[in-house]
């Protein structure tokens, strides 16, 4: 299958780059930027040298659809909303991984956003593609909105135990981190090496983007609205997510053991080879994810208090975008969700 990458110059792009070299089934023929077309890719990421030698390919439809069967989306927010019907229109497949399509409603996009939203016939046609639980929908779909980094980690934690109804959905509270390739790879005072080097600093409080997704998945879960308190906070590390998660058990500690929270985990995702459960008294680390697919969920209930502390890792550049968009096209093409994405995390 032929890929082209929009936004290849960017963290998300060239992290496509890196899985689908090694995917057996995909060719990248087409790496495209709108502001250096004509230049080799390995200008700008050297560490590509002699892996990509073709030239950046302008922006262009009807080019994407004569070299590229689907067409990755790794742009900032707004540009998708634009082109994705211009490419659905010409036939291709798309995998957005921007936040343009994973709310269904055109207000709360723009409410939160702060950009013009897509055309509504268009955002009903988006699957959202947190494939463990929204993975027979992908099947065979044609346009999928990949999830956000942090909904990822936050939901894959969260999902099992709002379903079984173990927990107080009024109680959730969200403590999520993330490490600055988050931000991308533009360059602003909020990501500046002196501001974040021996620092840690809370950001977007209440007003944070994810919020609407989580909100919104966590909502059709349960089957009632949900609201959560979600904050994030930058870590001084380039890449990793940890979302720690707290919320009152139903009927109190005395009801559900975390023996019992880990036997539910694992069998919800029984034959998911990317959500890894922990034993009994572990908790995930960042580091035990970084550079895989991998999302690590480790929970410990507290009798004292009743709450359950759930502590979900991923790495928000593989499983949180371009891990899971690859994920996704497994799964759109019915080949093994595990396709080139078979790698050990990096360690140590
Ligand atoms: N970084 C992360 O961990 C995650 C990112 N995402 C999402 O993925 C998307 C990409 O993020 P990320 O790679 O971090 O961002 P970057 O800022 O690193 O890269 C974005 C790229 O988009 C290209 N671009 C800018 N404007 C346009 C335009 N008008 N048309 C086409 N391309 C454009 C730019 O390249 P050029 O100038 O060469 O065109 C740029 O390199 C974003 O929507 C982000 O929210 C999602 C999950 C995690
Ligand atoms: C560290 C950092 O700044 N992270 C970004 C993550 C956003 C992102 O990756 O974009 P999506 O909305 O497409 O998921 C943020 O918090 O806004």
């Amino acid at each position: 299958m032929r890929a082209a990458i929009v936004g290849s110059t960017g963290y998300g792009g060239v992290e496509l780059i890196r899985l689908l070299q090694a995917h057996p089934y995909v060719d990248i023929t087409s790496v495209i930027s709108s502001s250096s077309a004509g230049a080799p890719i390995a200008d700008g990421y050297p560490h590509l040298s002699e892996i990509r030698t073709d030239a950046l390919d302008a922006v262009d439809v009807a080019l994407m659809k004569e070299k590229a069967d689907v067409v990755f989306l790794a742009t900032p927010h707004g540009v998708a909303a634009k082109l994705v019907p211009q490419l659905l229109e010409a036939g291709l497949k798309v995998i957005d991984l921007s936040g343009d399509f994973r709310l269904r409603s055109a207000a709360e996009y723009e409410a939160w956003y702060k950009h013009a939203p897509a055309d509504e016939a268009y955002l009903a046609k988006a699957v959202y593609g947190l494939c463990e639980v929204y993975g027979d929908r992908v099947h065979g779909a044609d346009f999928i909105s990949n999830p956000g980094c942090y909904p990822t980690a936050t939901l894959l934690g969260l999902i099992p135990a709002v379903a079984a109804g173990w927990i107080d959905p009024a109680t959730i509270i969200v403590d999520a981190k993330s490490g600055v390739s988050g931000a991308g790879r533009g360059v602003s005072l909020g990501v500046h090496y002196s501001e974040v080097n021996e620092n840690l600093s809370a950001y977007k409080v209440n007003r944070h983007q994810h919020i609407p997704e989580i909100e919104q998945t966590l909502s059709d879960v349960a089957g009632s609205k949900i609201v959560t308190t979600f904050t994030t906070h930058l870590v001084p590390m380039t890449r990793g997510i940890m979302s720690t998660i707290y919320a009152s058990v139903m009927g109190g500690a005395g009801a559900r053991s975390e023996a019992d929270f880990i036997a539910l985990y694992r069998d919800y995702y029984k034959g998911r080879r990317f959500v890894r459960i922990r034993p009994q008294g572990k908790l995930p680390a960042t580091k035990e994810v970084w550079g895989s697919n991998y999302c690590d969920i480790g929970l410990a209930v507290d009798a004292r208090t009743g709450r359950v502390t759930i502590v979900s890792v991923i790495d928000n550049l593989v499983k949180g975008a371009a891990g899971q968009a690859i994920q996704n096209l497994n799964l759109m093409m019915g080949w093994d969700e595990t396709t080139g994405l078979q790698f050990v995390p990096a360690y140590p």
